[in-house]
């Protein structure tokens, strides 16, 4: 079978949702679609407006349990000369998948990701990404999605498959660095947007 009729997952280890898994639900105080998502973190590499160095990602709620998102390569991001570097073009992508956190209301980190890189990306080319959840077993999260250019129809140039696992707030307090965790903690709009995901027991 070929790549492109091969169902997304298929055939990789971890990735393929097993017999019973259910279709994802989206919440039903997800974001409209068209919705623009905000930073989880304002200091994440992927989203946040504070991280002078971050893809400065901006993604936006779909249909279903569904977004999309665009990043514009910078020079920063060069691993050639003029071209994104792979492993930026893999944050992007993990960025995006795990935003669909936003439409399940629950707080997921990546488990597993697999991506191909299809066509070089240059710098200044905008990266119009999307993603899509396909299933949910438990606490396993599997989702897609793809990069374009040259325009949201444009030539994929990198796709990835994931399985996020869903965490609970501790995942980070048990884990993080204590002066970042004291200052998200006393952070009230930080606390809100933990509090946006706690909704699950
Ligand atoms: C006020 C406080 C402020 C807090 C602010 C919070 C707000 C934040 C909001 C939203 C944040 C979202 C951030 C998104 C950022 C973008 C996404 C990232 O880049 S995340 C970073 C990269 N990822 C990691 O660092 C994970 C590191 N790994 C781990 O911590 C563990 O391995 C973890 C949690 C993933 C799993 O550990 P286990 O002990 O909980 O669970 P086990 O039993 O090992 O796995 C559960 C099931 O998943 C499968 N599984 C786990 N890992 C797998 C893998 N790599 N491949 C295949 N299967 C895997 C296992 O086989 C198991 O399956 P079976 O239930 O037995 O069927």
């Amino acid at each position: 079978m070929s790549a492109a009729t091969t169902p997304p997952g298929a055939g990789r280890p971890g990735l393929t949702p097993p017999s019973d898994a259910a279709a994802p639900v989206r919440h039903p105080d997800a974001p409209a679609p068209g919705e623009l998502l905000g930073a989880h973190y304002d200091q994440c590499f992927g989203c946040g407006d504070s991280q002078p160095h971050g893809l400065h990602l901006a993604a936006r709620a779909g249909e279903g349990v569904s977004v999309t998102a665009e990043f514009t390569v910078q020079p920063a991001h060069q691993g050639a000369p003029g071209l994104a570097h792979g492993g930026v073009l893999v944050s992007a992508l993990d960025e995006t998948l795990g935003s669909l956190s936003w439409l399940l209301r629950v707080i997921a980190v990546t488990g597993r990701l697999e991506t191909d890189f299809v066509r070089p990306v240059p710098v200044g080319a905008t990266l119009h990404l999307s993603a899509r959840c396909t299933a949910v077993a438990g606490r396993k999260i599997y989702s897609s999605a793809e990069g374009r250019i040259g325009g949201p129809e444009g030539p994929v140039a990198v796709r990835a498959d994931a399985l996020f696992i869903e965490v609970k707030l501790d995942h980070f307090t048990a884990n993080g660095r204590p002066e970042e965790i004291r200052a998200a903690m006393d952070d009230p709009d930080q606390v809100k947007v933990a509090r946006a995901f706690e909704v699950n027991p």
